[in-house]
């Protein structure tokens, strides 16, 4: 296989990396991070979620930060809807692109969703529908398609069940989500490939954090897989809250840079994606947690 010649990105700093922030952040914080990320070059960012206030509250002030963000043509912005509230929610402010998010390991969808992965689809099924009537596109993440925190390893299989279901209701795309970041390549791999069973090449992104230090290498071993389309964490940022020790997802400043260096366009100014990262990093009042950034700024200076 070819290596992809360019990649979409899709930040999901915004959402994922802040969701699990202990302090609140200022919604005005957050929609400062979306302004930067755009005028950066990222043209897919995962703004926020419509999900319970009582099980995730720093995403409570969804509405103030999506009818906050001055919208640039040409860029789409993602929420999480994990069920018909959310997504009746979220249609007032008028997403580009709706995330369900389930799960291939049980415990997991019990412990983020509070229902089984069944359930998870029927909740879903009505979403789905009624998002593509409105013509919104729909994305599904399959959290855990590596290894769950409460189940251990997770077999390719039940990564390649779970894409079944969601390309059985009409989900158009699925990220294949490891949430704790423990896979390394061969094992991604199988994930992306019984999702591929499903799934055309063109609608399967990869998610990987990068809580063992693996997703940078998780990300080469499915960019060798034709996959080209990623979500990442400007800085760095962010982890679930029910996956307990769980970091954020690869830094979008590392993954631009390795994607440069090998000759993948991605349509990001690299700098200004830095600054990016170093305003939210501040507002957090902590060092980056990328690696490119840290070298990078320490040069400059
Ligand atoms: C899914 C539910 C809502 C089910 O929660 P539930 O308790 O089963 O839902 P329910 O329908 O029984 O409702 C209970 C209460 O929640 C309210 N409610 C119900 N739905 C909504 C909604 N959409 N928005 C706002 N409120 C809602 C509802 O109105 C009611 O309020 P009450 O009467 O008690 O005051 C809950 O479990 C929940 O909100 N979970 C949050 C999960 C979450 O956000 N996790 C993090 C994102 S996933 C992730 O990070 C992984 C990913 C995507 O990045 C990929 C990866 O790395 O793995």
């Amino acid at each position: 296989m070819t290596l992809p010649l360019r990649v979409k990105i899709t930040d999901v700093g915004p959402r994922d990396g802040l969701q699990n922030e202990k302090q609140p952040v200022p919604a005005a914080v957050k929609i400062e991070l979306v302004h930067r990320l755009q005028a950066a070059g990222l043209k897919d960012i995962e703004v926020t979620s419509y999900v319970s206030p009582k099980w995730v509250p720093q995403m409570a002030d969804n509405h103030e930060v999506m009818s906050g963000v001055q919208r640039q043509p040409g860029v789409r912005y993602s929420v999480l809807t994990p069920n018909l509230k959310g997504f009746e929610a979220a249609l007032a402010d008028r997403p580009d692109e709706i995330v369900v998010f389930g799960a291939a390991s049980e415990a997991f969808s019990q412990k983020n969703i509070n229902c089984s992965i069944a359930e998870s689809i029927e909740r879903f099924a009505p979403v789905v529908e009624a998002a593509r009537a409105k013509g919104i596109y729909v994305r599904g993440a399959m959290s855990c398609a590596v290894g769950c925190p409460y189940e251990g390893e997770i077999a390719p299989e039940r990564v390649g069940y779970l894409a079944g279901l969601m390309k059985g209701i009409g989900v158009q795309h699925v990220g294949v989500a490891d949430t704790i970041g423990v896979g390394t390549p061969r094992k991604v791999q199988a994930a992306i490939e019984a999702t591929l069973q499903h799934y055309d090449l063109n609608d399967v992104s990869g998610h990987f954090h990068d809580t063992y230090g693996q997703a940078l290498a998780n990300t080469l071993a499915a960019l060798e897989m034709g996959v080209w389309q990623y979500d990442t964490s400007v800085a760095g940022l962010g982890g679930c809250p029910y996956a307990k020790g769980a970091t954020g997802n690869v830094a979008t400043e590392d993954v631009v840079y390795m994607l440069q260096g090998m000759g993948i366009e991605t349509g990001i100014d690299l700098d200004q994606l830095i600054d990016a990262g170093a305003y939210v990093s501040e507002q957090l009042g902590r060092k980056t947690g990328s690696r490119v950034a840290t070298a990078l700024i320490a040069k400059r200076a």
